[in-house]
């Protein structure tokens, strides 16, 4: 794939991005060289050739990373400054994140126009109901879904590969939306980050189908959002990206949501839990934790109504396999390839279930901030009133530090024993991080164990659970390494350690 330097200063002049073209220390408006070819696109300078069109973007970026490309022969440079430096031409820009993401869509010759494009956005459940989505899909499909995901990136369909970031930079954005479509995908599905919007990732990208899933407050903090206020207004520029939207009227200020997607005369579906003004709502079934009823408050325009099944635990994902249900319906899936979809779903490391040799009930969930904790917690009481709760969690370093508090607070309310342990403490001390949790428990009742080795912690909770007992793993999900002091340590991950010792007590 190319692009020309013609088409580029179109493009950049079209969305009033370009500032001056830099050639031989003076400034242009119009292109001062003849047209050439970009033959590729970079944002990381060790990774150029001389026609490459180099991206200097980024937080961390350094003058002497571009100077170094140029002196190995780089020609085309990009950039919001203009650097003394010998290249054949700077390109220089009001916003190269939006630069960015414009040349790359067009480099890679729009491949968003070559599939049916579903963006998830919300705190939680995103991956949930990406999965959800996905196993539909595949069903309608024939396994032509690619899938970018927090955890896993599928771009054929069938294999996966660990994600960087939940959403991309722009530039590997659109080069994988184009191997999905070389590889012969029909549909992508994406979990879209409040990041995505603030760094412009998916700037210019509009969404066939786009799913608001729920707020609360999270991802504040100096690389984040400065306030929940801009965190919730990225997450919202969703809407006004897709042509139809999904949306959870038991998200905090739903009006706000409903006004924005009316005003911009966007079609949608609304689902609750409760809500008997959205359009579909689903309760439990009475004979089963795992089936739930849907039900059309007016009209059945998707006709969806009946009875499903799902695999995974918790109120929480029955709004995650709704949401689910009417994106596919709304992507042309028929009501059978849900039905099957939605009762396969299984995703590593959220709601995975084992069962101790006792016959307690033993929960590995991804949950690491307060609504998360508090749903699964408040679903592990309601399923098991008999018998105690046991919950392992940490808390992340280095980031997410109002989340100490609001786990305290959780354990205070709806945990019997708290085993309180190591979750990518980075540059912090584990121990530290666990005494303010512990001082954030304000309840005396609550038994309370420092367990610094994830592992130990693991190990200890499965050796006092009782046989009504359940033992709640939560943060980590399938991670398979812990986050310390800059470096990736490799851990087994919270499923192999509970079932490892599992199979030590059998024996
Ligand atoms: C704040 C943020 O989003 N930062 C991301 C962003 O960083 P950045 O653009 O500021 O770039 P940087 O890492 O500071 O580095 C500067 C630039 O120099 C370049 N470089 C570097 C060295 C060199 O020799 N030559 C060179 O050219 C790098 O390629 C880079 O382009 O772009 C980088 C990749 O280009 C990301 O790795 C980085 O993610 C950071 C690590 C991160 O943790 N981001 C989180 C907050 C995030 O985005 N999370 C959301 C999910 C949130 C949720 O759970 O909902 C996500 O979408 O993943
Ligand atoms: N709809 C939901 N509402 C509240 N909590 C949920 C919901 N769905 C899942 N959860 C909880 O949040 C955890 C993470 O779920 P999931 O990975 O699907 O969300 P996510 O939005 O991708 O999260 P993250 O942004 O942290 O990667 C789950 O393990 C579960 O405890």
């Amino acid at each position: 794939m190319t692009l020309t330097l013609n088409k580029i200063d179109d493009l950049l002049k079209k969305e009033d991005l370009l500032k001056e073209y830099v050639y031989q220390n003076n400034w242009y408006y119009n292109l001062p060289i003849a047209n050439t070819e970009i033959k590729e696109l970079s944002y990381d300078s060790r990774n150029v050739t001389a026609d490459t069109l180099f991206f200097c973007k980024g937080l961390n970026f350094k003058e002497e990373y571009l100077e170094k490309a140029v002196d190995a022969g780089l020609k085309f440079y990009i950039s919001e400054n203009p650097y003394e430096v010998n290249s054949k031409l700077g390109i220089i820009v009001t916003d190269i994140r939006k630069a960015m993401a414009l040349i790359s869509m067009h480099f890679y010759e729009l491949p968003q126009e070559k599939l049916t494009v579903i963006g998830f956005t919300g705190t939680k459940g995103k991956t949930t109901a990406a999965y959800f989505t996905k196993f539909i899909l595949d069903e309608a499909t024939n396994n032509k879904t690619a899938m970018l995901s927090t955890m896993n990136t599928t771009l054929d369909g069938v294999n996966y590969f660990k994600s960087a970031l939940t959403t991309p930079e722009s530039l590997d954005l659109y080069k994988m939306m184009a191997e999905a479509v070389s590889n012969g995908m029909s549909h992508l599905i994406m979990e879209v980050s409040s990041q995505a919007y603030k760094l412009n990732r998916v700037y210019g990208l509009t969404f066939d189908v786009g799913i608001f899933l729920n707020i609360s407050p999270d991802h504040i903090g100096p690389i984040e959002h400065p306030t929940f206020d801009d965190y919730y207004y990225c997450k919202r520029r969703l809407i006004e990206n897709s042509k139809r939207m999904v949306l959870n009227t038991d998200t905090k200020d739903y009006p706000l949501l409903k006004e924005l997607t009316e005003s911009k005369n966007i079609p949608y579906y609304a689902y609750s839990s409760t809500d008997k003004q959205a359009d579909y709502t689903w309760e439990t079934a009475v004979d089963s934790l795992l089936e739930f009823n849907v039900q059309s408050t007016h009209e059945d325009s998707l006709d969806i109504n009946g009875r499903y099944k799902i695999k995974l635990m918790g109120d929480f994902n029955k709004d995650n396999a709704l949401a689910s249900l009417i994106t596919t319906k709304i992507a042309g899936a028929s009501k059978e390839a849900a039905e099957k979809g939605l009762a396969e779903t299984l995703v590593p490391g959220r709601m995975e279930h084992l069962t101790h040799p006792n016959g307690a009930n033993i929960f590995v969930d991804y949950a690491h901030n307060y609504s998360s904790l508090k749903n699964l917690l408040s679903f592990a009481k309601s399923a098991h009133p008999d018998g105690k709760i046991i919950t392992v969690i940490g808390s992340t370093g280095d980031k997410g530090v109002s989340r100490r508090a609001d786990f305290g607070k959780v354990l205070a309310e709806l945990t019997d024993v708290a085993i309180l342990t190591a979750d990518d403490p980075g540059s912090e001390n584990p121990k530290d991080i666990a005494m303010e949790i512990s001082s954030a428990i304000d309840n005396k009742d609550i038994e309370q164990l420092i367990i610094v080795d994830r592992v130990e912690a693991i190990q200890k909770a499965l050796s006092i659970v009782g046989e009504k007992d359940s033992v709640i793993i939560a943060g980590k999900g399938q991670d398979k390494y812990q986050k310390i002091k800059g470096v990736d340590t490799p851990y087994l991950g919270d499923y192999s350690v509970a079932e490892n010792y599992i199979e030590t007590l059998k024996n």
